[in-house]
């Protein structure tokens, strides 16, 4: 009876913690309120292609590996698919259609010529050498190269990918489509193609979102204590900026442990430790863990990781007056009303973390123009993008009594709902 009960609660635990449910929940919502027929919501709850490859990977001990990727389309009504790739143990083919979802709702927020796509392999990067990480990317560009492409879908990094690995996978897709293909790919080394500023884009992003939030709340960025979770890509540069801006970053974490000193880390020398995963709290012994991490006393709390990291078990300890989603889908939906009915912003992923695919979309137009930018123009182009579409949904939150993730996904989704009617395919 106990047993059967706790399978019951697993399962329940599991339902909440669904990404592609909750997006699902969420977006029907959002075209309720819009005033969409039900046809709309059966078009847009999955992407419209799937693709689930084996890559087979000669690994350094001479022993094959087939290791499983995932490549989603969304929706392509509005233009070619654009989304990164994930390399992660923990990579699902639910987890990659709902990732494939929130690009989409992206690109209608900041308002790109794209519909949303998303990638990922199950696989975990750093137990792999260098080499064998060449061969699984190069194995899984072969594998899904169909379907992918400067005009078809365009790819970009994610949690665990980074420049190098972008560089090795349009290397492959240039020898296959036997032409030098610089747009297939966003998040390239400058060298070859490369956008200034996509590195620190989505944390750029992520600081305009949190500089707007905040006069919101009337709350000083300088002094202001700030928590951020996840040091990578995403996280250490955000932290990198706030600092900059005057805040204390007062926590951080990565996948290992979480640091915290109230009087504020030094986050130069953490940056200049981090590996190229996001790793640093190893280096430390006295280290908290990610629960405590989510839970200190701070103004701004910055998840910057993975997805159900804030839930309903811990959202009525959450005490920051704003939390800015970095990652993709920290928050629950359960959580998302805690924190919404204890009058915390909640600033969702969709907005949020929008500032890098933006900058990629940069690339691939200085790509296909053959034209390059100075990092000012790229900066001054992303601070234009974000502040209107912050605005824009803030306003929208206000005005329909929403909350500002409801808000999100009334505006993502209107584009690629109406595109898709004027294609005459609903
Ligand atoms: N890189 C980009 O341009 C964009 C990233 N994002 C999102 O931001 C989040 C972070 O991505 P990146 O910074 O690019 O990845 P990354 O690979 O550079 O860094 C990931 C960080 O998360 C930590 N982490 C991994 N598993 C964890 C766990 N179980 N608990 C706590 N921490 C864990 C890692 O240790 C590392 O510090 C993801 O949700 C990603 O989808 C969103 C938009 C764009
Ligand atoms: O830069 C891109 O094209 C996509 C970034 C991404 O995967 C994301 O925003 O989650």
């Amino acid at each position: 009876m106990v047993a059967d009960k706790t399978k019951e609660q697993v399962n329940k635990q599991e339902e909440k913690h669904d990404v592609l449910k909750s997006t699902q929940t969420v977006i029907h919502k959002a075209l309720e309120k819009l005033g969409y027929p039900e046809e709309v919501f059966e078009l847009l709850k999955e992407p419209i292609r799937m693709m689930t490859v084996k890559i087979p990977v000669r690994m350094d001990d001479g022993s094959v590996k087939i290791f499983t990727g995932y490549r989603a389309q969304h929706n392509d009504a509005v233009g070619p698919t654009k989304g990164g790739i994930r390399f992660h143990p923990n990579v699902t083919e639910k987890e990659v259609k709902a990732l494939s979802i929130w690009m989409s709702l992206k690109c209608g927020i900041v308002d790109l010529p794209y519909g949303g796509g998303k990638g990922g392999i199950v696989c975990d990067p750093r137990n792999m050498s260098f080499g064998e990480l060449e061969r699984l990317s190069r194995g899984y560009v072969r594998a899904i190269s169909q379907i992918v492409g400067p005009t078809k879908d365009i790819p970009a990094p994610d949690v665990f990918t980074n420049s190098q690995i972008m560089a090795w996978m349009m290397d492959e897709y240039s020898r296959i489509d036997e032409f030098n293909s610089p747009g297939f790919i966003t998040g390239k080394p400058l060298v070859l193609g490369g956008s200034h500023g996509r590195e620190t884009a989505t944390a750029k992003g992520v600081t305009i979102c949190i500089r707007e939030a905040a006069k919101r709340r009337g709350i000083e960025l300088k002094g202001a204590r700030v928590v951020v979770q996840g040091f990578g890509n995403a996280g250490s540069f955000l932290a990198k900026f706030m600092h900059d801006a005057g805040a204390k970053i007062i926590g951080i974490s990565d996948a290992y442990g979480a640091l915290h000193d109230p009087n504020g880390l030094d986050v130069d020398y953490l940056l200049d430790r981090r590996d190229s995963f996001g790793t640093v709290t190893k280096l430390f012994n006295n280290t908290i863990s990610n629960k405590e991490l989510l839970e200190l006393d701070c103004d701004i709390l910055v998840p910057a990781a993975i997805e159900n990291q804030i839930t309903e078990e811990n959202a009525h300890n959450i005490r920051a007056s704003i939390v800015v989603e970095a990652a993709n889908g920290p928050t629950t939906l359960e959580a998302t009303q805690i924190l919404t009915e204890r009058g915390i912003l909640l600033v969702p992923d969709v907005l949020a973390s929008a500032g890098g695919v933006t900058v990629s979309y940069f690339e691939w137009v200085q790509n296909n123009q053959g034209y390059y930018w100075t990092e000012e123009e790229v900066e001054e182009k992303l601070e234009l993008v974000m502040v209107k579409s912050f605005n824009n949904i803030y306003e929208t939150s206000t005005v329909r009594k929403v909350d500002m993730r409801l808000a999100a996904y009334m505006v993502g989704v209107r584009k690629m709902a109406e595109a898709s009617r004027f294609r005459g395919w609903i």
